[in-house]
């Protein structure tokens, strides 16, 4: 009995240890019987086929690979190196990988093999995936305020699904940004993330461009035709950037391509399947567009199956501090300079100024100020002439700060800290309320512990700053 029992606790230990050694391999693996049932997976198994682990170890090989004769080899017991196959996910769609098969015999006969999945070579190295790589992940996506937190909780959800995205944000607040960093995180990660600009190309060229050609569909057409963008995201993602742009004949194709999946080439007549998960993105009222006929509404619902809206950086002024932070170190480090410090002046200008180009004019702008600024503290004077202007003609479409109002005189000297974390927080709790559940939130959004939040508020108070 006593041996029985430690018996059943060494296979169990063996069993954790197994498991424990599978998840840490970084590619698919599967151990199956000589039936070809699966016994074992690890993570990245489930993540590819897009299935539980109890699925999984539902199935037979046939139901989850092709072709057939995998199952074969595995029963003949031959160890076998990079056999290609395709993976075949919940959704129905083929991935290719290469497979090894390590058999394991119990007194020489084939009981069980190992097979492990690895990414052709060839198509991890080719020149379409390295043309059409990604620089973003959700890790590059700044700020910390409720509106940007709440996005990039939401995005990463849908990363993992297959579904068309539409992202909706002003100019410059970072669309293509997040249609990256969603790709990134996306089962798709590996295959191309290839984006179109619909306003960027002429309309004449813009069919071809994501259709493709054939050779002689029209006078100029390349010998041997051209894959359009959509077969070049094959595997991947296709980013369609300012859809709102596309005319109208070109948005009844899109629909047809993204109800049948599967594209004509211009001058060919060969479909040919595309599985390709599509963000579009734009920054023009598409529903006023649709009233004045000039968008599609049947493509608008084809679209926007998973909406996301990003706002801008006048909204959240929360994240201005650490974008800041963000790109004066980024350019201070490019440009081989030191980090620059903004007095109190300019703080209040940005914190004022209504950012019509938003992420990408503080980017500019940063950058300007570190190129051009000799001292370390940049003052008003320093600031690019457009911003200063404008500054100026602003009416403030938002609430003077008090700390800034309750000054009769501005002093240029640079921010202390504390008045720009005083600013934050009174931002956060203008939000949010001053009730415990608003300051859980506000010092959740601050990126701070509600201790500290208390702290900082004693202080206030000390200072008699805060009103309460
Ligand atoms: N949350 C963010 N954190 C850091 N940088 C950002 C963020 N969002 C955008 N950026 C930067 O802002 C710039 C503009 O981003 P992007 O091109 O994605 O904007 P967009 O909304 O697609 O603009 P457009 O509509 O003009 O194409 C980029 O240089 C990007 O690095």
């Amino acid at each position: 009995m006593d041996t029985i029992e430690q018996l059943k606790k060494e296979r169990k230990k063996l069993l954790h240890e197994v498991e424990a050694l599978l998840t840490m391999i970084a590619t698919p693996v599967l151990v199956v019987d000589r039936e070809g049932a699966v016994i074992h997976t690890n993570t990245v198994a489930e993540n590819v086929w897009r299935r539980s682990p109890i699925t999984l170890m539902n199935k037979r090989l046939p139901e989850l690979i092709e072709p057939a004769k995998l199952l074969k080899l595995v029963q003949q017991g031959k160890p076998v190196k990079d056999f290609p196959v395709q993976i075949i996910d919940a959704a129905g769609i083929h991935h290719p990988y290469m497979c090894r098969i390590h058999p394991l015999y119990v007194n020489k006969h084939v009981e069980r093999a190992v097979l492990q999945f690895t990414q052709p070579v060839l198509q991890q190295g080719s020149e379409r995936d390295r043309k059409y790589t990604t620089r973003y992940t959700f890790s590059d996506i700044r700020g910390n305020s409720p509106a940007i937190t709440e996005l990039k909780v939401q995005a990463q959800q849908v990363a993992k699904s297959d579904s068309t995205i539409l992202i909706r944000g002003e100019s410059g607040t970072g669309k293509e940004v997040l249609a990256q960093a969603i790709h990134a995180a996306s089962h798709r990660m590996k295959g191309p993330f290839v984006a179109l600009n619909c306003a960027a190309i002429p309309e004449s060229l813009l069919e071809s461009e994501l259709f493709g050609y054939e050779e002689g569909a029209f006078t100029g057409a390349k010998k041997g035709g051209k894959p359009g963008r959509f077969e070049l995201a094959r595997g991947g993602t296709l980013f369609l950037d300012e859809i709102g742009d596309m005319p109208l004949f070109l948005q009844a194709k899109l629909l047809r391509v993204l109800q049948e999946r599967r594209v004509e080439r211009i001058g060919g007549s060969e479909s040919i399947p595309v599985d390709v998960r599509v963000i579009a993105a734009t920054h023009k009222d598409l529903e006023a567009m649709i009233a004045k006929q000039q968008f599609r509404e049947d493509l608008y619902f084809r679209l926007n199956v998973i909406p996301l809206y990003i706002p801008p950086l006048r909204e959240r002024k929360e994240d201005l501090y650490g974008l800041v932070d963000f790109y004066m170190k980024k350019f201070a480090d490019r440009l081989g300079k030191e980090t620059k410090r903004l007095s109190s002046q300019v703080w209040k200008k940005f914190y004022e100024y209504h950012w019509p180009g938003n992420i990408r004019e503080l980017e500019n702008i940063i950058e300007y100020i570190v190129n051009l600024e000799i001292g370390d503290l940049v003052t008003m004077s320093s600031l690019p002439a457009s911003l200063r202007e404008n500054a100026e003609n602003e009416n403030g479409t938002d609430q003077p700060l008090s700390v800034w109002q309750n000054k009769t005189t501005l002093d240029p000297s640079p921010l202390k800290i504390e008045e720009t974390e005083e600013y934050l927080i009174q931002q956060a709790l203008r939000r949010f309320g001053t009730s415990t559940e608003g300051k859980r939130k506000a010092a959740e959004a601050l990126g701070i512990s509600l201790a500290t939040l208390y702290r900082r508020l004693q202080r206030y108070h000390r200072e008699k700053k805060f009103s309460k």
